[in-house]
């Protein structure tokens, strides 16, 4: 096995044409090691969910190669890369997307259906024991708090026991108290030695629980921080210029 599990190489994306052209990533290189927790950070506009779309294979570099596992994707076909995310990759976004008609188990289990496999009741078990949702397995999304809500996309990102964990905002709308509760879970996760995790955020709390925070500036990689506080990770963000949003 590698170390490394996921290495973006001088990753370019170009959107639109001409005088319309945005250069949304201009030349990113990054390695991301197995069981690694890993938070991207950066100004609004800086290239960090065009990063994450690339990296978690949901859209294709206009150049530069993504390799998982040392297997280079970027010419794989569509229907290979559905596979390859159905198999090796979890997803968490800010707002939840459950389907609000599905039980928390059949939401739970809905990756593992979609891919064609049976559930497996032990692994399933044991994801919703392990994200505290026991005593919730019958009840619908709307009849749980926000960070229960989360529970429920953290344990269905686990399910299929993917290689790769992507967050994107996955504290967003969340309280403190409970953003660190979803962010002991992430933790978890990748110290468990099963997951590698990759989060774009805004949060200094959340870029403190990572190992490593990458700073994106105009489409490309600015600086990195390896296990900062998060106080290191706030002042880094106050000097790395217009910090746009966060700063009113
Ligand atoms: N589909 C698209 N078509 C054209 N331009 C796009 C598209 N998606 C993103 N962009 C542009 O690419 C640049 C990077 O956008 P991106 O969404 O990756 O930034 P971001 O760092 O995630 O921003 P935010 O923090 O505001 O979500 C921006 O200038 C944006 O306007």
């Amino acid at each position: 096995m590698s170390e490394e599990l996921l290495r973006l190489e001088d990753v370019r994306k170009v959107y639109g044409r001409g005088r319309g052209e945005v250069t949304a990533l201009a030349g990113v290189s990054l390695g991301f090691r197995r069981g690694s927790f890993t938070a991207v950070m950066g100004p609004s506009g800086s290239g960090k969910s065009t990063f994450l779309h690339c990296a978690a294979l949901l859209d294709r570099p206009t150049s530069g190669r993504v390799l998982l596992e040392g297997r280079d994707l970027t010419a794989a076909s569509e229907r290979a890369l559905t596979r390859m995310r159905r198999q090796r990759i979890g997803f968490v976004f800010q707002s939840f997307n459950l389907l609000p008609a599905l039980t928390v188990v059949d939401n739970v289990t809905l990756p593992l259906r979609l891919a064609g496999r049976r559930p497996d009741r032990r692994l399933v078990d044991d994801v919703i024991e392990r994200t505290g949702l026991a005593s919730r397995r019958r009840h619908r999304p709307g009849e749980l708090s926000g960070g229960q809500q989360q529970r429920v996309a953290i344990a269905r990102a686990l399910v299929t026991r993917p290689v790769l964990l992507f967050g994107d905002e996955p504290t967003g709308a969340l309280d403190t108290r409970t953003a660190l509760e979803i962010l002991g879970l992430l933790r978890e996760a990748v110290d468990t030695g099963e997951q590698t995790a990759v989060v774009v955020t805004h949060d200094p709390v959340v870029a403190g629980h990572a190992d490593r925070v990458v700073f994106l500036v105009d489409g490309r990689v600015s600086a990195e921080l390896t296990r900062p506080t998060v106080e290191e990770v706030a002042g880094r963000m106050t000097r790395l210029g217009a910090w746009g949003e966060l700063a009113g």
